[in-house]
């Protein structure tokens, strides 16, 4: 019998389907892995902005992910949105009671538009109660400065910065992605006392609603295929790569990535216009 495989994102909604919830489960489904979804926060956005968000009870959300856990327990968890302490607490005690074998967390702190997803107060708590449990964190570069307190500008500060998230912060490995800088979109990775760097040239578009999600979103679903970081990374990579690439064109502001367009090339189906 086929194996199924299952993964769990626990985060905030995007109505428009281009971030958060909606493009974690997208990408679950396009790399084959069975979705599920705690809400955090209803958040109203669209491709030109976030116009507010307001968090589930803390009571609700722990009884979300106590029917996830207790019913069909996932074989990885991603969180995006967490928005505030006492999230962050009662997600950081699920997890570990749920003993979960892979951990991606994607450290969402403000959206592209400038709005905060995430209250300032809360930054102390997603590194004291949440780093030390990941198997991977995933950083845009503003939220790898939050998170080690130092500027970083150049590819050096990059790999210092992901050294530094797992030897000093405890994630066991850390990605320190490239999409906030010019010139080709290079990503770090540091595990295992080692580097891995994953490079795709930059594609000249708007459309990147949502690129952090949905790459963390495939990491989680490779992890949560068995493979290895260093393999989940590297389709996680292809996958946001072809999904710029390939752009959907909608949206009146920065539209949403094209979720088909990893899969349609690979089996060379034009399910969707590449
Ligand atoms: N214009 C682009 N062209 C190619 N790759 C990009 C582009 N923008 C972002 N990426 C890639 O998308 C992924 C998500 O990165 P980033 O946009 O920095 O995340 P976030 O959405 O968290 O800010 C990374 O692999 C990054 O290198
Ligand atoms: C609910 C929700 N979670 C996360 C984000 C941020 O997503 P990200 O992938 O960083 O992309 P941008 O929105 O910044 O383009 C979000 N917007 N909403």
């Amino acid at each position: 019998m086929t194996e199924i495989y299952k993964a769990l994102s626990i985060a905030g909604t995007d109505p428009t389907g281009g971030a958060g919830i909606h493009a974690d489960l997208k990408a679950f489904q396009e790399q084959g892995v069975y979705g599920m979804a705690v809400i955090t926060s209803v958040v109203a956005q669209n491709t030109l902005g976030v116009k507010s968000f307001e968090e589930m009870s803390q009571n609700n959300i722990s009884q979300q992910i106590d029917c996830v856990i207790e019913d069909i327990k996932p074989d990885a968890v991603k969180t995006g949105m967490l928005a505030s302490i006492d999230i962050i607490e009662l997600v950081a005690e699920k997890l570990k009671a749920a003993n979960i074998q892979s951990y991606v967390m994607d450290p969402v702190m403000v959206a592209k538009s400038g709005h905060h997803l995430l209250y300032q107060d809360a930054i102390d708590h997603l590194k004291k109660l949440l780093i030390p449990q990941a198997t991977v964190i995933t950083p845009n570069i503003p939220e790898a400065e939050v998170i080690i307190g130092k500027s970083i500008e150049t590819l050096q500060q990059m790999r210092d910065a992901a050294k530094e998230i797992v030897q000093v912060y405890g994630a066991k490995a850390a990605i320190v992605k490239g999409g906030h800088r010019d010139g080709e979109a290079r990503d770090v990775l540091y595990f295992d006392e080692n580097f891995e760097e994953f490079v795709s040239p930059r594609f000249d578009t708007k459309h990147t609603h949502g690129t952090g999600c949905t790459f963390s979103a495939v990491i989680t679903a490779e992890l949560a295929k068995q493979k290895s970081i260093k393999e989940a990374v590297t389709v996680g990579k292809e996958f946001i790569s072809a999904a710029i690439k390939h752009t959907l064109g909608i949206g009146k502001g920065q539209g949403p990535t094209n979720h088909f367009a990893y899969r349609s090339m690979n089996q060379q189906i034009a399910r969707q216009p590449l």
